[in-house]
This record gives structure tokens, C-alpha cells and sequence, in this order.
């Protein structure tokens, strides 16, 4: 069940999403059967709709009784052939912190997964989930109909997809590759013509949403590239994720994901600017947290994250290092089309000053140290 992010129009109605209404629809792997599901909907709301592109859906209030593995229910969702024809294996290869939980999803939802790691034994724990381990991408693509990869970054990228016993090398026609690692577009389209050269598709795919999200299946998609790969892994991506976007050619997934990374980015950082500042006038930051929860700038981010930055602690979700790594890449995009972004050009300063201080590893919310350092010159 996914997130409605166009108004749909059914029994010439418009049903759109909102805190009143979601959306649900039945898949192979929610914990309630379809049958189960509309005697509930049927029973509790008569008057909605029942079927949308030939498969069911159901729809409730969101605030009602109703809970559990649900997702929302995106009118992006494929259609009902899609969901028909699952590839039979599925690859996964860099098992870090993001690529580990969705490769679990993937298990836990049934699907034949194949790993690979660099680092070999960060694939243990699927493998004894039920995973199978091959010892070089080459041959996870050779044994496997789609792949995924997550990975660093554009170097480690095409290292991976193109380098020696790199996947392009087991792929072929039939099968398919996604890329869901954040890259700059150039990377995903040198990657995408490596693939497509063996006769295989090619989808970026990189996503929106952390560890936790990962975790919980509630990643956000922004796909481009081949259309019917899109349509081919939309089960997968569905396991994996909360809500998918396909946006058209390969280079607009990557871009659609550096321009989101920018604004967390320079969010991030203007937030470690205010709780210094508001500790430094004699302010309390917890109570600026609050503050800010309460208002028009309240973003799951700043009370997630504001609670262990106020203590200087940084629990690592989304490495400093990566976040850097998408600040450079979107001032790359930037550059490229004459686009101004000082805001972004100051907090990628403070990234690196971060990482020049040894803060590589930890949560991008360590970049509040950096300020700290400026303070105390
Ligand atoms: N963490 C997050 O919140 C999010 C991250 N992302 C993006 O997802 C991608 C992965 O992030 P994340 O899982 O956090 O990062 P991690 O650093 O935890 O994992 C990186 C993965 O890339 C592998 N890798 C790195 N360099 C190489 C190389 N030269 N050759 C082969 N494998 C390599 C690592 O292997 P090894 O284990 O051997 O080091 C590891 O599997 C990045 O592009 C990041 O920007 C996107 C959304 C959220
Ligand atoms: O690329 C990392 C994104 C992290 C997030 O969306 O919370």
C-alpha cells in the first residue's frame, strides 16, 4: 500500500491522498489476504472503490483502527502484468548500510536473493537469512534475472558494474540492472550503456529515506532509464519501498535525488547553526526543538536527529562522507546548468571542514562540529 501522489479517478470519483484517505492495495507479500482485506474495507466502507487497473484496492480512513504491514497505495504503481511476471533471482551487491536491510526485505518477503560484498562477511547474516553468495558481481549477474546495486559512491559505481569481474560481464539479454546507489547523472549513464551494450536493461533507481526506512520498507524510489525494467521490478522496489517515481531518462533519477540531498544538506546545516546559536544566547536547544516541531519548519529530521546533536553524539544513518559526496555531485549539476547555489556551495564548506576533522563515518549530523571548531578559533 503506497502514498497516492496524483488525485485518481474511479467510479467518477477523485480519490486523493491525504490524512483522511489512503489507499491499499493487495501484493504477494502483505501479511492479509486480499480476501480478508475486502470483507474488512467492504464491510467498514461500502461505498469505495474496490479495483483500479483490474487489480483490488481497498481504502479506509488512515486514523482508523486498521494497522500492520500496510504501505501506501501509489497511483505509480504498476499495473497487475507487472506484478505477474517476478523475476525469478534477484542479485543484490554492496551490502552496507542501506544495501543490508533492503536485501533483507527481499528475503524476508521470499525472493531468491544472491549477495555480494566487497567485504565478504557483511553478507553473513543473510546468508544465514537464506541468501546465496557468489564471489564477484560478474557472477551474481550471470546467476540472477535483475540485480541491484548500492553502493559509495560514482567511483565504486562503475567499479562494480564495469570493472574486472564487474557485472556488466555476466549480463545479457533478459536480464536487468539497477542502479540504486546516488550518483551524478554522467556515472548512470556511462553504467547504463556498459549494461544495455550486452543486450540487458538499465534502471537508475536511487532512493529517499534512511536506515530506519530501509529497515522498514519505506523507501522512496526516483527511477529512470528502462521503462519495462521499471515495470518488471516494480515488486521489488514495492518490498523495498513506500512510494516509486519514474521520471523518464537515465539522468533524472540522479538528479531528482542530488537536488533532494542538497536541500537536506544545507537544512542540516543551518539547523547546527541554530542550536549553537541558541545555546550561546542561554537558550535551551531542547526547547528549540520543540519549538521548531510545533511550526512551519517542523521536519522529522530536526527531531530525530536534534536530541542526539544537542548531546554530540551522532549514530551513524547516513555517513557525513556520502553527504558531502551528494553536495559536491549536485554543485556539479548545478555548474552545469549556470544554476546559482550559494546556500548549498557555504554547507558543502562545512562537509568538508567535517571530514577534515575525521568525521567521515559518523552521521551527517556531526557537521554540526564543524561549527563548533569555527567558535573556538
Ligand atoms: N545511509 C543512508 O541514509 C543513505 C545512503 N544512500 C546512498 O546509498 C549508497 C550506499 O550508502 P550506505 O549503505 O549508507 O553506505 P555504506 O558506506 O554503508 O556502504 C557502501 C557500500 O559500498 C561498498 N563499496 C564502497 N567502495 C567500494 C569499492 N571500491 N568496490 C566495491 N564496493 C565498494 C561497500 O563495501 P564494503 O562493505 O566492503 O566497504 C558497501 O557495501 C550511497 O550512494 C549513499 O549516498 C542513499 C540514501 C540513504
Ligand atoms: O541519501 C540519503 C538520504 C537520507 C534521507 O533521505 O533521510
Amino acid at each position: 500500500m503506497r502514498a497516492l501522489t496524483k488525485p485518481l479517478t474511479l467510479n467518477n470519483q477523485t480519490w486523493v491522498s491525504s490524512s483522511m484517505s489512503i489507499f491499499v492495495k493487495t501484493s504477494y507479500c502483505q501479511q492479509v489476504s486480499s480476501t480478508a482485506m475486502a470483507a474488512m474495507c467492504s464491510s467498514f466502507f461500502p461505498q469505495l472503490p474496490t479495483r483500479f487497473n483490474g487489480r483490488p484496492i481497498y481504502s479506509f480512513p488512515a486514523k482508523s483502527h486498521f494497522s500492520g504491514s500496510f504501505k501506501a497505495f501509489s497511483s505509480q504503481a504498476s499495473n497487475a502484468s507487472s506484478q505477474d511476471k517476478l523475476p525469478a533471482n534477484v542479485g543484490f551487491l554492496g551490502i552496507g548500510i542501506m544495501g543490508s536491510p533492503m536485501a533483507r526485505n527481499l528475503i524476508k518477503s521470499g525472493c531468491d536473493v544472491t549477495v555480494w560484498n566487497r567485504t565478504k562477511s557483511k553478507c553473513d547474516p543473510l546468508i544465514s537469512l537464506g541468501a546465496k553468495y557468489k564471489s564477484s558481481p560478474e557472477e551474481v549477474a550471470a546467476s540472477c534475472d535483475v540485480t541491484f546495486a548500492m553502493l559509495s559512491d560514482p567511483e565504486s559505481a562503475v567499479d562494480v558494474a564495469c570493472g574486472k569481474h564487474g557485472a556488466v560481464s555476466g549480463m545479457s539479454s533478459g536480464k536487468g540492472y539497477v542502479d540504486v546507489s546516488t550518483v551524478d547523472g554522467e556515472t548512470s549513464k556511462y553504467i547504463g550503456q556498459q549494461i544495455k551494450a550486452t543486450g540487458a536493461l538499465f534502471l537508475e533507481a536511487p532512493v529517499s529515506g534512511s536506515k530506519k526506512p530501509a529497515e522498514d520498507g519505506q523507501l522512496i524510489f526516483l527511477t529512470a532509464g528502462d521503462k519495462s525494467l521499471y515495470e518488471t521490478v516494480a515488486p521489488f522496489l514495492d518490498i523495498m519501498g513506500k512510494s516509486r517515481f519514474y521520471l523518464g531518462d537515465i539522468g533524472n533519477g540522479a538528479a531528482m535525488k542530488l537536488v533532494v540531498n542538497m536541500i537536506m544538506g544545507s537544512m542540516m546545516a543551518s539547523f547546527s547553526e541554530g542550536l549553537l546559536l541558541s545555546e550561546k544566547v542561554g537558550l535551551d536547544p531542547s526547547v528549540l526543538v520543540e519549538v521548531i516541531s510545533q511550526g512551519a519548519i517542523s521536519a522529522p529530521m530536526y527531531s530525530m536527529k536534534g536530541p542526539s546533536m544537542i548531546q554530540s553524539l551522532y549514530p551513524t544513518a547516513f555517513p557525513l562522507k556520502h553527504q558531502q559526496k551528494d553536495m559536491r555531485l549536485a554543485l556539479g549539476l548545478a555548474e552545469s546548468v549556470s544554476q546559482s547555489t550559494p546556500i548549498a556551495a557555504a554547507a558543502n564548506e562545512l562537509y568538508k571542514v567535517a571530514k577534515s576533522q575525521g568525521l567521515s563515518d559518523q552521521d551527517f549530523s556531526a557537521v554540526i562540529e564543524s561549527l563548533k571548531g569555527k567558535l573556538q578559533q
